[in-house]
């Protein structure tokens, strides 16, 4: 399996089932975009900024729904599996990804796995196991949780370097050892991580130092 990354902002999600899963799916969906969850009943739960519709559809009323809302993904999460397969059904219909919360193994193109994901804005890292172990997903997402701390910071810090060095008059192979050698820098990773120091000078610095070329903003030597 292959992750591919979504960008879901001004798009629907749309969730059937109000359970445990269907509210996990739910917080996690409604962090990006506008999610909708239909259920009959839902659990004492957090659903994020979902919103709740209460209603019981039976198969066949599944595609109205999607119509309805025109998702770009829809999620089966009931607990009835004749529903979950109208779920997938009326997606593909609507040419909309589809979540079968209830199934592992192999799928087709069109019917994704949602993974444990760790954010660090705008630094994303997904983890699956292809289905086979959602609780070891779930337990290296913590582990590479406590890795990634400054990686969002490291990530703005570097976009800012990319687009300053293609102003100047640097090869693009210089451009890239530049910025190889910022994220490998433990200084600059220091920086960013207690804040100790200035990481934008330390980058600068590193790029002095190595390519001779001179960043707005460097300080010569460490001594
Ligand atoms: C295939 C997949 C489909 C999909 O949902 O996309 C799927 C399916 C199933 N999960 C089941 C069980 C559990 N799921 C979790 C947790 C998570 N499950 C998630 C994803 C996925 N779950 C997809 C595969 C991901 C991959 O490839 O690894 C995570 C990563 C993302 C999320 O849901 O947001 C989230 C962790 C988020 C986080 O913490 O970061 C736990 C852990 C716990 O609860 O502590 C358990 C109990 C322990 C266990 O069983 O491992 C069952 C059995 C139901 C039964 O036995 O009845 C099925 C159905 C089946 O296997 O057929
Ligand atoms: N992907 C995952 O991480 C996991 C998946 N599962 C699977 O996901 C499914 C849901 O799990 P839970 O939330 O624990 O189950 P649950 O039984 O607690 O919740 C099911 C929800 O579906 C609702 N529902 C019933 N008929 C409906 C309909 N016609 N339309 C819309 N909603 C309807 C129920 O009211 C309930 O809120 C299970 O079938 C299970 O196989 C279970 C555990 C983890």
């Amino acid at each position: 399996m292959i992750p591919l990354v979504h960008d879901l902002s001004g798009e629907t999600v749309l969730v059937f089932g109000g359970g445990p899963v269907g509210a996990r799916k739910a917080r996690r969906f409604a962090r990006e975009t506008r999610t909708v969850v239909v259920s009959p009943a839902f659990v004492d739960r957090e659903f994020g900024d979902a919103e709740l519709v209460r209603a019981a559809p039976d198969p066949v009323d599944v595609g109205d729904w999607v119509e309805r809302f025109e998702p770009a993904v829809v999620v089966a999460a009931t607990d009835r599996n004749d529903v979950n397969e109208a779920v997938e059904r009326a997606a593909r219909d609507h040419g909309a990804l589809v979540n079968r919360a209830d199934h592992s193994g192999g799928r087709d193109a069109g019917s994704v796995v949602v993974p444990a994901t760790v954010e660090d804005d705008p630094v994303t890292v997904a983890v699956s196991t292809g289905g086979a172990s959602p609780a070891l997903s779930k337990y290296l997402r913590e582990r590479i949780e406590t890795e990634l701390a400054g990686a969002g910071a490291m990530a703005e810090l570097t976009a800012g370097l990319r687009a300053e060095l293609r102003t100047r008059d640097v090869s693009p192979t210089e451009r890239r050892d530049a910025v190889r050698a910022v994220v490998r820098s433990s200084h600059v990773w220091k920086a960013l991580r207690t804040g100790d120091a200035n990481a934008r000078e330390e980058a600068a610095r590193v790029i002095g130092n190595e390519f001779g070329i001179e960043m707005d903003g460097t300080r010569g030597e460490r001594p």
